[in-house]
């Protein structure tokens, strides 16, 4: 137990925690880099039973890093017990997309596992417990697991597209020649998926509109959207392995900032749509978010598109539409 903070530990699931963003991940957490540096938390470790050899091995080099806010560490393939009492539960774990899929493949293949996981966070987790859906497709697996878990608020579910948010910051931040940390305000909207929208004419660099210090819009439109779109697989045809620490990096980054009043800049979060900026209400899509004083997550307002973004930002969300269609079939769920 750590011996310099008083506060109770939080406690996290994460499954797939033997896979490779589960390999980078861990050890951010326990390092206190997702809830602060006098943060205990108790890390409850899922894998499927034929991942658990390689999670003892992981769960070893935990002990061994000896980091002072690890409180404790569960390793488990029992959904009971590896949900119990959590405070956030870190859906990582499903198979990752190889070379010549669409992470729309995925979903005949993971879709089952989120019943299951939804089902056992609504029996076994805090009711206050926050979900956030790594695993691909994130948002239809993340609508999946929040209708498996009808007590849990859907406002407590979350899919990441902050990974996507990070790599257009970096893309505008190389084509100005300027500094990552000047790019801000910038929301990708819709589906973790390559239809996802990258909203550069809202962005800004340092206080000017992006536009204004970019003026190549062919640029804009023609490569840096679906630069952005396909970066994953970019990853993938060059690693021969999906994307995993910049992955973890941006769960880190999603975590972090649900947890905290937002200060600075908006973030790209998946939430459950009410309709906001003509999102079909229901599903799992991505939308500027900021958290307010008392540590509740809130849709930006007053957000201006372009026909052409509305455009963009529509097609996705009907490709989330589809994919709910297709996924809830499969599975017997009901809208
Ligand atoms: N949303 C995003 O921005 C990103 C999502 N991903 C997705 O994250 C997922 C994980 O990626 P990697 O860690 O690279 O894959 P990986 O194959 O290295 O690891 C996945 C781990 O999950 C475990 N697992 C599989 N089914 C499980 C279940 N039902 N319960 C618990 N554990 C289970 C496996 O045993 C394995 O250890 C993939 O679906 C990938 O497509 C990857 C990068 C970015
Ligand atoms: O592309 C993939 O399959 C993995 C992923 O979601 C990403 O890197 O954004």
């Amino acid at each position: 137990m750590n011996t310099f903070s008083k506060k109770a530990p939080i406690r996290v699931a994460v499954t797939g925690a033997a896979g490779n963003i589960g390999y980078a991940l861990l050890f951010r957490i326990a390092s206190g880099q997702m809830f602060g540096p006098d943060q205990p938390v108790a890390l409850n470790l899922i894998e499927i039973e034929p991942g658990m050899a390689a999670l003892r091995g992981v769960a070893m080099e935990l002990d061994d890093c000896a980091f002072p806010l690890v409180a404790e560490i569960v390793q488990t393939s029992d959904l009971s017990v590896g949900f119990k009492d959590v405070d956030w539960a870190l859906l990582v774990g499903s198979v990752p997309r190889k070379q010549g899929m669409e992470r729309a493949d995925l979903l005949g293949i993971n879709g089952k596992v989120f019943v299951g996981q939804g089902k056992a966070i609504n029996d076994y987790a805090k009711s206050s417990v926050r979900v956030l859906v790594v695993g691909n497709p994130c948002n239809t697996n993340c609508l999946i697991a929040m209708k498996s878990a009808p007590n849990i608020p859907d406002e407590q579910f979350f899919a990441m597209t902050r990974l996507d948010e990070n790599r257009a910051k970096t893309q505008l931040a190389h084509k100005a020649g300027v500094a990552v940390k000047e790019v801000s305000e910038l929301c990708v909207w819709g589906n973790h998926s390559p239809s996802m929208y990258p909203d550069f004419e809202n962005a800004k660099i340092g206080r000017s509109k992006v536009t204004d210090v970019i003026l190549d819009q062919a640029w804009l439109r023609d490569t840096f959207v679906p630069t952005v779109g396909q970066r994953g697989k970019a990853i993938i045809d060059a690693r021969g392995a999906s994307s995993a620490a910049s992955a973890a990096n941006a769960v880190v980054d999603t975590v972090r900032d649900l947890s905290n009043p937002t200060r600075g800049d908006l973030h790209s979060v998946c939430v459950i749509s009410n309709g906001e900026y003509g999102s079909p209400a229901g599903i799992i899509t991505s939308l500027p978010i900021r958290v307010d004083g008392a540590g509740k997550w809130r849709v930006v307002e007053g957000v201006k598109l372009s026909d052409y973004a509305k455009e963009k930002i529509a097609a996705s969300n009907q490709e989330l539409l589809e994919e709910r269609e297709v996924a809830f079939g499969q599975l017997g769920l009901s809208i």
